[in-house]
């Protein structure tokens, strides 16, 4: 079994542990499963927008513990400050040491949508979305199949979700369908690890038209936006980058910065 494997079976078992701890209709009664959900798509379709998908976690299966104590106010503050499009925050706590009450928490402090990264299998996991404030959810061809990617797909636009799939192959692009408003190529490889931005690019143009391109992992310089904004990509899922520095935030204000200062010169040039 690779990580991946390993990862989708405990969370089989969490999901329906869940399911007896709260029960789908007491997640209905949450405050913020009938609260509005704000969009992904607009702010990465908006004009002079960074496309920068800020993540928050602590820990991941490729690099261990990145940043284990930090608090996450401070950091998703900053995020929502200087330009983040969208906030992508770690809810699996065995892997990556996430937690609910993160997006709860975050939901209270910042404008911009939150995508909820999980391994979503069962619809039980998009009421939970919804019900602690998330915007987005993510769905990961990897693991799921093409049926099934349409059904919980068709099912979070139900709840007035958006929905991001990740796709890392040719073979995968088979899993969108409709309901996907958002397709994600991970340069990372969820089995082996191995990261190539390459990856997205020679996906790109095999990617429906009116889907919007986002590119996902290992992403750690302006110049690689640039390069992925020339094929098509509005949105950059960063996490590691900003998270392994004592304090994410400075990280992310200079990132910011530094991509404003070249996107100008870009368009001058
Ligand atoms: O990051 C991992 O080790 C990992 C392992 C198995 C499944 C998912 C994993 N990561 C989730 C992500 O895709 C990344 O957190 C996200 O794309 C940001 O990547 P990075 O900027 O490289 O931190």
């Amino acid at each position: 079994m690779n990580i991946l494997d390993n990862i989708i079976a405990s969370k089989r078992i969490e999901v329906e542990q869940k399911k007896e701890l709260v029960p789908v209709e007491d997640l209905k009664t949450f405050p913020l499963y009938a609260s509005m959900c704000n969009s992904l798509v607009s702010n990465l379709l908006a004009e002079g927008s960074t496309g920068i998908i800020a993540e928050f976690k602590r820990k991941s299966p490729s690099k261990g513990v990145i940043n284990a104590d930090i608090q996450i106010g401070p950091v998703v503050e900053t995020y929502d400050a200087h330009g983040a499009a969208g906030i992508s925050i770690l809810t699996d706590e065995n892997y990556f040491g996430g937690s609910n009450d993160d997006i709860i928490y975050a939901r209270d402090i910042v404008s911009v949508p939150i995508l909820r990264k999980d391994f979503i299998i069962d619809e039980y996991q998009i009421i939970e979305a919804k019900a602690i404030g998330a915007s987005v959810i993510l769905l990961i061809a990897a693991n799921l199949t093409p049926q099934r990617v349409q059904e919980l797909a068709l099912f979070a636009k139900r709840q007035s979700l958006e929905v991001l799939l990740e796709i890392h192959n040719e073979e995968e692009l088979s899993h969108i369908c409709t309901e996907v408003d958002i397709v994600g190529v991970n340069n990372r490889d969820l089995k082996t690890f191995t990261v190539d931005v390459n990856r997205s690019i020679e996906l790109s143009e095999k990617i429906p038209a009116d889907k919007i391109k986002i590119s996902e992992s290992g992403i750690s310089d302006v110049d690689t936006i640039l390069r992925l904004r020339q094929h098509g990509y509005k949105g950059f899922l960063i996490g590691e980058n900003f998270m392994k520095h004592a304090d994410p935030s400075i990280a992310f204000a200079d990132f910011v910065n530094a991509l404003k200062a070249a996107s100008k010169v870009e368009m001058e040039g």
